[in-house]
């Protein structure tokens, strides 16, 4: 999950609520025209109003499931509709009646607070216009309980809001943590763990990559420790894993950066040369070859080849993109490389002169 789907998921939850709001407002407006709570004239404008957009908007989410609502602004528009009932029933009251006003007060709060419990902005716009509704038409005669009535369920969601913000806050920074462990180990999947280099799935991941870019060409080296059996047989098989580790070194201080360096198999190596001509490709080769020869690893049984750790290399070009075809080839030119004495670079045929 990235931050992008996070934030997706939280204006999810958002429309989620809007929907809840939305329905309480439709069976609220409706169980107020079937069943008014004061005995003045109770079909307005705006309860009609605040039913048909109610149901229009639940209608229009449900068939639009992917498009999203402006919360704050419907939650505005519902508000300012009951402010404008609760003002034209109390006009029509011969004395205004409190308790009308708290009820419809506590009605307010009850659907903003209930839907609008992670989302402070649309509870505000739900809630204001009735609230100052309310203030203006009551003149402060009775202002303790409406204070008391408004004050009340604010602080409730303020504080349900702030811990909710730490929740969440808390829980990105988790999922940040998650996300952060899963590319560590899926970095660690690619990497051989002795030798620090690219293993197949590494270098599968990076080839892709480098085909993609699709510029230049590319050549395959194929490198293989000489006699590394009698040197492990000789030297022990820790010995070997150092010698491994050392070789591995001087190839990848051979190459550039942009070069793919992978541990093939047990004491075999391949690079990928990329966006370099035969020459270059060659001059690496014979680079490699002497770095790995420079380190001068005591071996005195590599037979006729020499008395350390020497390598032998097959070079092959990558061509149409088939990574199998040049890994066939360079490995054949390595076998060849092997059969003529090791320690030595040969070339796949079709790089031969005709
Ligand atoms: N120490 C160590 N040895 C390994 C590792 N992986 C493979 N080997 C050894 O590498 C040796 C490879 O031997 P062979 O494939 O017979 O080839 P070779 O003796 O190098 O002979 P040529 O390739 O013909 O020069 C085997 O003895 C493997 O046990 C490793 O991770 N650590």
């Amino acid at each position: 999950m990235t931050a992008t789907n996070w934030r997706t998921l939280l204006k999810g939850k958002h429309q989620l609520s809007l929907r809840l709001f939305l329905l309480l407002n439709a069976v609220s407006a409706g169980f107020s025209i079937v069943v008014p709570s004061a005995n003045t004239q109770h079909l307005t404008v705006p309860i009609i109003m605040v039913l048909v957009i109610s149901l229009s908007c639940l209608l229009w989410q449900f068939v639009n499931k992917k498009k999203l609502i402006n919360i704050n602004a419907v939650s505005l528009i519902i508000g300012l509709l009951w402010a404008w009932h609760i003002y034209i029933k109390v006009s029509a009251m011969p004395i205004r009646d409190l308790n009308f006003l708290i009820i419809a007060l506590l009605a307010i709060l009850f659907i903003g607070s209930i839907s609008f419990i992670n989302n402070i902005q649309a509870f505000i716009a739900s809630c204001l216009p009735v609230t100052a509704m309310i203030l203006w038409l009551d003149q402060g005669d009775n202002w303790p309980r409406v204070l008391y009535s408004i004050v009340l369920p604010g602080i409730g969601i303020t504080i349900q809001n702030i811990i909710q913000q730490r929740n969440d806050n808390f829980t990105r920074r988790l999922m940040d943590k998650l996300l952060e462990e899963k590319e560590t180990l899926n970095d660690l999947s690619m990497l051989d763990p002795l030798t620090g280099l690219y293993n197949r799935r590494g270098f599968q991941n990076r080839l892709e990559t480098v085909l993609a870019l699709g510029s230049g060409t590319h050549f395959v080296l194929l490198l293989d420790i000489d006699h590394f059996k009698a040197y492990n047989d000789n030297y022990g098989h820790s010995m070997g894993d150092q010698a491994l580790t050392h070789v591995s070194a001087a190839i990848r201080d051979a190459v550039r950066s942009r070069d793919i360096v992978t541990r093939y198999g047990g004491e075999e190596f391949m690079v990928l040369l990329t966006d370099v001509d035969t020459e270059q490709a060659l001059q690496t080769a014979e680079r490699i070859r002497q770095r790995v020869y420079d380190l001068k690893i005591p071996h005195l049984f590599n037979e006729d080849v020499a008395t350390h750790v020497t390598t032998s290399i097959g070079l092959a070009v990558l061509e149409q993109q088939n990574i199998e075809e040049a890994l066939r080839q360079a490995d054949s030119a390595l076998y060849r490389a092997k059969r003529q004495g090791r320690n030595s670079i040969f070339v796949s045929e079709s790089l031969l002169p005709s």
